[in-house]
């Protein structure tokens, strides 16, 4: 199996993948049209990535059957592309959801304290006591969470261990999980806005997140709050953004940018990194060492298990729901043949399968095939199938609920 590794990745992760027979072709520098080219050159089974975007263009490039995002988010890749070509797109949730809550911390902590302003008038050889001694401090004061997912969870504890109080909304977040994880839940992003200190969004980018945060979710903080955005920057509107810092003193730590480049080094000249009510960071939330060789390990798995089963962990892009209605179950005697018959009925009635899946009981003597359906076939069809094939032990016909 060929893989290509288009971005940084652990020594331990490219050992690993050698260990088990895999070719592996480490290119971290590769992207957009070099990436094409190298797909066309190399023709990967595999394309593992962090940030770098993975295209149309790509897919079309090379026999790619799998593409493994070596992080959290996968909106650098195009799934629906993927998805239309039957490539699974992997990625390795939880993996460094640890280290993005602590930068989010620190960056929370930076900004309370004004640490970074503190080090530069020290670097330039002034002493400033009077100005960085006004701080507020964290102990009894509201954290608010927008997405409990891997890394929300993450901000919990770290929180509580400070003397925080904690709040949050979360699209599935039930009132008994929240009462689980010792926080109160909100109905709205807004009512977390306006009864925070401090606010975290931890929400993965889809066309439903983006923009999500904006003037109103800003009018409604508390004058002075602090804003903490590790996740994506398209989901907030900077402009808005910019506006409350410099009209309502809001306070924010950013990680990410949606002028952001994909490259490790590059020009920044976004405005909002001149703001002084700005600590930015360089989108490094998930760059530990302890994050990436966990990142490494999980690649890792997701290829062997690939390799050696055909099956693939972590998969993002299967269907939730097929337009299947029906599920025949074919009770059957282990012998070849039995299968192909029931299919080639299915075709002649012109209706489409679905999924499908055949279990064998112990001994391999029989077998139960389940095989999903877009419309019924007709109790006829059905009998004459079990005449024809003594193979056949039972059918059974029953009608999926929406
Ligand atoms: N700064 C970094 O280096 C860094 C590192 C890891 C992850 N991230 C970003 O943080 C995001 C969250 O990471 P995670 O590990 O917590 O992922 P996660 O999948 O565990 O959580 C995602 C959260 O987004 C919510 N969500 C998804 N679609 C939604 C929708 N349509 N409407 C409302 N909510 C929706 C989910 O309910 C969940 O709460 C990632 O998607 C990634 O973009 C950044
Ligand atoms: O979604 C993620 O995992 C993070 O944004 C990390 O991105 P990176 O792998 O490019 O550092």
């Amino acid at each position: 199996m060929r893989v290509l590794i288009a971005d940084k990745f652990e020594r331990s992760g490219l050992e690993a993948l050698q260990a088990f027979g895999c070719e592996v072709i480490y290119q971290p520098d590769l992207k957009d049209d070099s990436l094409v080219a190298e797909i066309r050159r190399v023709r990967p089974d595999v394309l593992v990535v962090r940030s770098t975007r993975v295209t149309e263009p790509m897919f079309d490039a090379g026999p790619i059957k799998l593409v493994v995002r070596a992080g959290a988010g996968y909106n650098t890749i195009d799934v629906a592309a993927a998805s239309k070509r039957g490539i699974y797109v992997s990625n390795c949730p939880g993996k460094n959801s640890i280290a993005v809550a602590e930068l989010a911390f620190g960056l929370i902590l930076a900004l309370d304290r004004r640490i970074a302003d503190n080090v530069i008038e020290l670097r330039q050889g002034r002493w400033n006591k009077k100005e960085f001694s006004k701080a507020r401090g964290l102990y009894g004061r509201t954290l608010g969470l927008i997405g409990v997912g891997q890394i929300g969870q993450e901000m919990i504890p770290r929180a509580h261990a400070f003397g925080m109080k904690v709040i949050a909304w979360s699209r599935s977040l039930t009132p008994e999980r929240a009462a689980t994880l010792g926080i109160a839940r909100k109905d709205s992003p807004l009512d977390v806005a306006r009864e925070a200190d401090v606010i975290s969004v931890h929400l993965a980018l889809t066309p439903e997140t983006r923009g999500m945060i904006g003037a109103e979710f800003f009018a409604a903080m508390r004058e002075g709050a602090y804003f903490i955005n590790t996740s994506r920057g398209e989901i907030v509107d900077q402009a808005a953004l910019i506006k409350a810092m410099r009209e309502r003193g809001i306070r924010a730590g950013l990680d990410v940018y949606a002028s952001e480049p994909t490259a490790g080094t590059d020009d920044f000249n976004d405005e909002i990194a001149r703001e002084p009510n700005l600590y930015g960071t360089h989108h490094i939330g998930a760059s530990t060492d302890q994050a990436q060789e966990a990142i490494a390990a999980e690649t890792v798995r997701i290829i062997k298990t690939f390799k050696e089963t055909g099956k693939v962990p972590n998969v993002v892009n299967l269907a939730e729901r097929t337009p299947a209605t029906h599920t025949l179950v074919v009770r059957h005697r282990d012998r070849p043949g039995v299968l192909a018959h029931v299919l080639g009925a299915i075709r002649a009635a012109e209706i489409n399968v679905q999924e499908m899946e055949n279990i064998v009981f112990a001994g391999a003597q029989a077998a139960i095939a389940r095989i999903n359906l877009e419309s019924a076939p007709s109790r006829e069809m059905l009998d004459r199938l079990q005449v024809e094939n003594p193979d056949i032990i039972e059918l059974d016909l029953l009608e999926l609920k929406s």
